[in-house]
This record gives structure tokens, C-alpha cells and sequence, in this order.
């Protein structure tokens, strides 16, 4: 378990992270979403002692981690994937650091064998691809089996195959009753992949729920519907608060009413509609309402989340 109480850090004049207050909890993958420069990284290395807080606390398994005697069996984390000794074979540098707390080969081998590093676990790591260094990195995590696991966007570099090796991976752990904590800006990875969210924006919390609150709860209800007379039924609906977007000659998108009150305006004007299909809002959908007023530098967002400002029709 990860819990943090007012925990913050400020640089100079940044304040990067304003005073936060979470827990982390053991069983589940709780994902840390936020924009560029949200303070997800200088959380992490706040929870591994890598830098100290301005003011608050935050304890790992109930101590600061600097108090842990055997911290690898404690926590296991991969911060940046490339802070590996180059000139060392993926299995040395494994082997160096399982000779600090007296784990065995063994586990070396282990390790080795579950991130799938066996063709170049005897290779230079410096040579070793973002993907490699990535595994490399989770190999080192793990390696202590800690009961807690700390990833900093563990997906970056990976291919679609690595993807989904760490999807099966953390959800693996977490079933085994490990706290994992992961962050990634890519949010309909996390949609698949966190049980629990922490968004963050800014330095501040901006949700602690689980995913499918956060999915259910931000957006308003939209609905797909077919009709043939679109237009018509278009300036039925548009107004007081509903939004209505035509696509395709005879679909629309609704949003701000429920599916039954649209059928009521269909009917009680003998419109005929022959699709009512509520939409689920994505994460994406509802990571981008969440941190809209959080980003710190908005162009980093404006490739991202495709949240189309919806036409109103019959205007
Ligand atoms: N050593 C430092 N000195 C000064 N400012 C810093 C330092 N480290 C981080 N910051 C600033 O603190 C803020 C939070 O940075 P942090 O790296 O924690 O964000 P992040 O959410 O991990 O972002 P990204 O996803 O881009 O890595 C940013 O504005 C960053 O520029």
C-alpha cells in the first residue's frame, strides 16, 4: 500500500506537486493519469526517496521508503528505463543487483525468463531497444518480488506485443494481491488496463475513483440515433441544453437527453426512428473534461483526445 498525506514539492518558483493526498491499495492496478508536467514523475521519486518532499509525508507498506531495511523486497520500480549501467549484460546487471540484498541466481533467471529477455539477457543493455530497456527495467522492478510495484509509463516504447505482456502482466500481479501503481498518458490504455484512477493536473488531484466511475460519471448521456427524417427531427431536439450533431444523412448524435425522452419527441411528432443507441463515453472522453482546465501546456493536448465539439444542428 502507497499512502501519501499533503505530500508536495516545489522547485524554486514551480510549485510541481501541491500538497496531494491518496492511498494506493494492494489487490488492484491503479493507474496515475495526467497531462505533461502534471507531477506524476515527481510523485514517484517522492515515494522512492529520490527526492524529498517539500512538506507531507508518503510511506510504502507503512514506512518511508528510505526505512525500509531490504527495499527491493518492499518496492520494486521502474522510474527511467535507461538508468542502466550500458556497458553491463541485461543478466549482470540483474545479478549486481540481486547480490545486494542476497537474492539467488535463480531469481535472476526467473525475472529474465517473465519479460522475455532470454535471447539478450547476455547482450550489452546499452544496445538494447526503448522496448528491451523498458523490459529490462520491469525485470529489475520485480526482482525482489515486492509487494509493491511502481511504473512509470511502463508502456512508452513498447510494440502492440509488449503492450499487452504488461496489460497481462500487471493485472497478473495485482490478482496475486500486489499493489501496482502505473502512470501513462495514454489514457484508453489505462481504460483497459487500471481498475482505479488517480488523475492529476496541475500538481492537484483532480479524481481518485475506479475507472468505470470515472468513465459513467463526467459526460453527459449522448445517444446515436437513425432516422429518416433527420433534419426535421434534428430541430425537434436542439435547444435548452441538448446538442445535437448530424453526421450522416440519416444519423445523429444526441446529447443531453436520454434515449426514452427522445423517442418521446419522435413519436409525439410521427418521426419515425429505427436506432436509439446510448454511446459509453471513452476514458479519453472523460480524461480530457476531467484535465481541461489543468493542462499545463496546451499544445500537448491538442494532437491527443479527439473530443469534437458537437454542431448544433437546425441553428
Ligand atoms: N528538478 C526540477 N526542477 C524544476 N522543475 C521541475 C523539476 N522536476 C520537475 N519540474 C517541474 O515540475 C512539474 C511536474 O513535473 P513532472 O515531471 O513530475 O510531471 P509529469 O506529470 O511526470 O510530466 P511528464 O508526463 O511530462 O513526464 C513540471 O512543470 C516540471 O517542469
Amino acid at each position: 500500500m502507497i499512502e501519501a498525506h499533503d505530500l508536495a514539492k516545489v522547485y524554486g518558483a514551480k510549485t510541481a506537486v501541491a500538497g496531494v493526498s491518496f492511498t494506493v491499495r494492494a489487490g488492484q492496478v491503479t493507474g496515475f493519469l495526467g497531462p505533461n508536467g502534471a507531477g506524476k514523475s515527481t510523485t514517484m521519486r517522492m515515494i522512492m526517496g529520490l527526492d524529498r518532499p517539500t512538506s507531507g509525508t508518503v510511506t510504502v507498506n507503512g514506512l518511508p521508503y528510505a526505512e525500509h531495511k531490504a527495499p527491493l523486497h518492499e518496492v520494486g520500480a521502474l522510474l527511467d528505463a535507461k538508468a542502466v549501467h550500458t556497458g553491463r549484460s541485461a543478466y549482470n546487471h540483474l545479478l549486481a543487483m540481486a547480490a545486494t540484498h542476497s537474492i539467488p541466481k535463480k531469481r535472476v533467471h526467473e525475472v529474465i525468463e517473465m519479460t522475455g529477455l532470454e535471447a539478450v539477457a547476455r547482450k550489452k543493455a546499452g544496445g538494447f531497444s526503448l522496448g528491451m530497456g523498458q523490459r529490462l527495467g520491469i525485470a529489475a522492478a520485480l526482482l525482489g518480488d515486492p509487494q509493491t510495484l511502481i511504473l512509470d509509463e511502463p508502456v512508452n516504447g513498447l510494440d502492440p506485443e509488449g503492450v499487452l505482456w504488461v496489460r497481462n502482466l500487471v493485472r497478473y500481479l495485482a490478482n496475486q494481491g500486489k499493489t501496482v501503481f502505473l502512470s501513462s498518458h495514454l489514457m484508453s490504455e489505462m481504460a483497459q488496463t487500471a481498475d482505479h484512477l488517480i488523475v492529476i493536473g496541475r500538481g492537484r488531484i483532480i479524481a481518485d475513483a475506479p475507472v468505470k466511475e470515472i468513465i459513467a460519471g463526467t459526460r453527459q448521456a449522448r445517444t446515436l440515433v437513425r432516422t429518416d427524417s433527420a433534419p426535421q427531427l434534428a430541430s425537434l431536439l436542439a435547444g435548452n441544453g441538448v446538442t445535437v450533431d448530424q453526421s450522416e444523412p440519416e444519423t445523429l448524435t444526441v446529447t443531453g437527453l436520454e434515449p426514452r425522452e427522445i423517442a418521446q419527441v419522435a413519436l409525439s411528432s410521427g418521426v419515425l426512428v429505427y436506432e436509439l443507441t446510448p454511446q459509453l463515453s471513452s476514458l479519453e472522453d472523460a480524461y480530457f473534461d476531467l484535465t481541461k482546465d489543468e493542462v499545463e501546456y496546451h499544445s500537448h493536448l491538442t494532437g491527443g483526445p479527439a473530443v469534437a465539439a458537437p454542431a448544433t444542428a437546425g441553428k
